[in-house]
């Protein structure tokens, strides 16, 4: 409906936390602050498309007014009561108070605000060893005191008196209260913590054209009959994607028009994964990751002026710029165009890379570089994939020969046996990632929590027929197995597929690959011929796995599938309805990989504790996640093997692919 909206709203909240964590330096200190801001800010966005996500001022909680010029990103208030409440002049970015509720609050037109803060935070630090910087709880100027467990980022207070205290069990991120003097506060180990926040927010937004949800403009609060969490424009037909909510979120539009919540999604959502926190793993993959990366593509092709000119432009644009439209020659068809419209690229020309959802900013990359290297044509460089060379040299690396070698043993063991020894090849195969080695060449060391977080194994073989059961007796047992890297994760992942094919566990298999190069090192059909032709060509049991493959391909029991929404930038919870057909027919899908992992659970700040059930309810059919553990997110776990890996002192034990996990939902 598109017409004018003008929202009002006043909240007061309150939140008082308290925690105590243990582990290292004693720091003391009381610190008082005040701060009062009041902000006057005016922009006028011009969107296209509509897609407008309404304010959700939920009952009883405080609700965000960001009063900004330009992009404005999501403002999380916190659980319970809390308000965020920045006048911004120029970027702003994610405020996030706290796990908790997301709200959007995009196109803002007019907007005035005004926040008071008003804060009390007393704080113990005990550390131990490593740098620390001396207390300089300066007279008249607050400081951050911040009992976190884990890692912990810089605490920049604002100019003036400001304070920042969130005690947070989990990761603690940035809390950038505004521009000033920056404090590290870092290895904190024994943390004693009290918050207590009041806040008073007010603000107004007044909002013209675009699509906006009838009859929800709150004041003070939501109206209890306001729940659409978003409005869409039409399906774009044939397609099955969905047009509306913002890009990333698990939304989806239904055929009328309104957003609904993915069939049994829970509502309780966490905030989505940023790259625009210093010293994170994210930032650190587009900051160095990406323009490594590039420059290694560069090195590895006679590629003429015209190629490297886009590289360098690449290369500058990827760790400092913004992202850009999909060039008019990126796509000779411009079936790309339209798919990467549709998956967000409007929402986010223009942002900085640090700026939009993880997720979305590295795959995008990945696109930018096979633009780049002109994949996409037409000329010499169409079709190339840049990243062959890596994968074919790990294919012929003396490892794999020994991998391949040692298969011939298996034969020895007991089926059951034989069963989980490829089912963890494959799980740990995943540690085999080109990409991932790239930045994170102190990976290996094991710690002292058992490496498996969660092993859902039993679940998952309970889900296949027994061995020796005919499809006749029990109807077609098909396995959709979502594949990640080639090379050395690919081949264990086809010998799996071999053996449960061998063993009558399945009678069909689909795999999906990637259309075109991603992520460095993810499968694309050719990648499973090279790895296919590798195992033929090995002898032994390796070669029998390998014809058996052959013939299965070619009598259809395995099909090979691409489709484009494997290099979308997007959650599973957002898949086309083709795509959620083929799963809705797998008696199980494992997915392998931690890209696929952030993609089936939402890349989010989720709890750890998160049930994974509850995440994946949308996906239409039993799922099976098989993945090291090698960025943020993580869910599934309980609360001890949490506790047990913090405790571990194994800092980047969610980063560093040290731990894998097996989980299901049937
Ligand atoms: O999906 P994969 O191959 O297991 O991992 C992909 C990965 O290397 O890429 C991302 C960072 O670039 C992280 O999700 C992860 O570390």
């Amino acid at each position: 409906m598109p017409g004018l909206i003008v929202r009002r709203g006043v909240a007061l909240g309150l939140t008082v936390r308290n925690g105590v964590a243990s582990r290292l330096t004693v720091r003391r200190g009381v610190a008082r602050g005040l701060t009062v801001r009041i902000g006057v800010a005016s922009g006028l966005t011009v969107r296209r498309g509509g897609r407008v996500s309404p304010d959700r001022p939920a009952r009883g909680r405080a609700w965000a007014v960001r009063p900004d010029w330009g992009r404005v990103p999501l403002d999380r208030p916190a659980r319970g009561c809390a308000w965020a409440d920045r006048p911004e002049w120029g970027r702003a970015r994610a405020d996030r108070l706290a796990r908790g509720r997301a709200r959007a609050d995009r196109p803002a037109r007019v907007v005035l605000g005004l926040t008071v803060r008003i804060g009390v935070a007393s704080g113990l630090t005990v550390r131990r060893g490593g740098r620390v910087s001396p207390d300089r709880p300066a007279r008249g100027r607050a400081w951050a005191v911040r009992p976190d467990w884990g890692r912990v980022p810089l605490d920049r207070p604002a100019r003036g008196c400001a304070w920042a205290d969130r005690p947070e069990w989990g990761r603690a991120r940035a809390d950038r209260l505004a521009r000033g003097r920056a404090r590290a506060d870092r290895p904190a180990r024994v943390v004693l913590g009290l918050t207590v926040r009041i806040g008073v927010a007010s603000g107004s937004t007044v909002r013209r054209g675009g699509r906006v949800p009838p009859d929800c403009p709150a004041r003070g609060r939501a109206r209890p009959d306001c729940p659409v969490p978003g409005v869409c424009s039409a399906r774009s037909p044939g397609t099955g994607d969905a047009l509306g909510p913002p890009p990333g979120t698990g939304d989806a539009c239904g055929p009328t028009g309104t957003v609904t919540r993915m069939a049994d999604t829970p509502s309780v959502t966490a905030p989505v994964i940023l790259g625009d926190e210093p010293g994170s793993f994210p930032h650190g993959v587009l900051a160095e990751r990406h323009p490594a990366l590039v420059r290694q593509v560069r090195d590895a092709f006679p590629f003429g002026p015209e190629r490297l000119r886009a590289l360098d432009a690449l290369l500058a644009s990827c760790a400092d710029g913004v992202v850009e439209p999909l060039p008019a020659d990126a796509d000779p068809t411009g079936r790309d165009r339209d798919r990467w419209a549709r998956w967000g690229m409007d929402a986010y020309a223009g942002r900085s890379w640090y700026d939009v959802p993880w997720l979305w900013a590295e795959s995008h990359f990945y696109r930018r570089l096979l633009d780049a290297v002109g994949y996409f044509g037409p000329g010499a460089w169409q079709g190339v994939d840049p990243f062959r060379p890596a994968k074919l040299a790990e294919l012929d690396a003396p490892e794999t020969d020994e991998e391949l070698a040692a298969l011939d043993g298996l034969d020895e063991l007991p089926t059951e046996e034989r069963t989980r020894a490829l089912l963890h090849g494959s799980l740990w195969g995943n540690r085999a990632d080109l990409g991932f080695r790239l930045s994170d060449r102190g990976a290996g060391t094991e710690g002292a929590v058992e490496a498996l977080v969660a092993d859902d194994s039993d679940a998952l073989w309970s889900l296949l027929p027994a061995p020796g059961t005919g499809p006749a007796e029990r109807g077609p047992a098909t396995l959709c197995l979502v594949a990640d890297n080639a090379g050395r994760e690919l081949v264990p992942d086809l010998l799996l597929v071999s053996h449960l094919l061998a063993e009558g566990r399945v009678d069909r298999a689909v795999l999906h690959v990637k259309p075109y190069p991603y992520y460095v090192s993810d499968a694309t059909p050719t990648d499973v011929l090279d790895a296919l032709r590798r195992l033929v060509a090995a002898g032994g049991a390796a070669a029998a796995h390998g014809e058996r493959l052959w013939t299965a391909l070619t009598d259809g029991r395995v099909t090979v599938r691409a489709h484009p929404f494997s290099c979308a930038p997007l959650p599973y919870a957002d898949m086309p309805d083709d795509l959620r057909a083929d799963f809705a027919a797998a008696t199980v899908t494992v997915l392998k990989g931690d890209l696929n992992y952030r993609r089936l659970v939402g890349d989010r700040w989720w709890p750890p504790t998160t049930s994974f059930a509850r995440v994946t309810a949308y996906f239409p059919g039993p799922v099976a996640a098989l993945r090291t553990l090698k960025s943020d997110v993580v869910t599934g776990l309980d609360a001890k093997t949490e506790a047990a890996l913090d405790a571990s002192g194994e800092r980047r034990w969610r980063t560093s692919g040290t731990h894998a996990l097996i989980q299901v939902r049937s």
